[in-house]
């Protein structure tokens, strides 16, 4: 009784929180089309051509499912597992609260770097289960396909990854259908989160109430 009373009396207090912010890190071969990504999804438009080697944090402020939230959105360049590059990525990786690894269906090398991409994410978040999304681009090119779409849905239960296959250059919504998924998987992860620090909370306000009552009735026994 006394432990339900101290209990109700702690979670009267509980405010609801919202994840206001979320950091997204955008994975792939080079020309796999990350940085067209992520220009449509800022930006609604497809430019074809980009001169950029280096890597880029977009910000942006997107309302998903009816909660606005502020995006970093880091557009990496293709980097190989060794030398200073390989601790670049591991940054990346630490930095990021969710990843959008990305493959083209024209190319069978940038597919086959996913599986090393996903190894490093676990490894660098020394977890499983960290918000990623797998993104198959460049539909659009038909005959030059040289992945097929099963190829990716089946990697994709492997790591156990949300996948959608689209193409850049001609779809905004399935650009945006796909970070969204993104989004809706790291709130997920963040009201786990929350919820275990709660749990938390209230164990040690538990315990410290409890103490002080026993304490307060062996003085009063006295
Ligand atoms: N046909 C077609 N071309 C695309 C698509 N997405 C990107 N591209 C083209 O693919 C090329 C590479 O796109 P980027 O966005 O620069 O690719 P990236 O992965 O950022 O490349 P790096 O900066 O080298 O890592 C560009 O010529 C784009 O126009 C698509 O969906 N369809």
């Amino acid at each position: 009784m006394l432990l339900a009373l101290i209990y109700l009396k702690m979670t009267d207090s509980g405010a609801a929180r919202k994840m206001t912010r979320a950091k997204l890190v955008v994975l792939g071969r080079d020309n796999c089309g990350k940085t067209a990504l992520c220009v449509r999804f800022i930006t609604k438009r497809f430019i074809g051509e980009y001169d950029h080697k280096k890597e880029v944090t977009y910000g942006c402020r997107k309302v998903v499912d009816k909660e606005a939230i502020d995006l970093e959105i880091l557009d990496t360049v293709n980097k190989e597992c060794v030398g200073p590059a390989a601790n670049s990525l591991e940054s990346s990786i630490k930095w990021g609260d969710g990843f959008l690894i990305m493959y083209s269906v024209t190319d069978r090398s940038s597919f086959e770097s996913v599986s090393r991409l996903k190894r490093l994410i676990d490894h660098g978040k020394q977890t499983l289960g960290i918000p990623t999304v797998i993104v198959a681009n460049k539909c659009d090119i038909e005959n030059g396909r040289v992945v097929r779409t099963e190829e990716g849905q089946a990697l994709a239960a492997d790591l156990r990854c949300s996948f959608f296959e689209l193409s850049v250059a001609e779809s905004a919504v399935a650009v945006e259908t796909a970070v969204w998924q993104l989004i809706r998987e790291v709130r997920v992860e963040f009201n786990k989160h929350l919820l275990a620090m709660d749990k938390r909370s209230r164990m040690l306000q538990m315990r410290h109430a409890l103490k002080n009552k026993l304490t307060r009735s062996k003085t009063m026994q006295w």
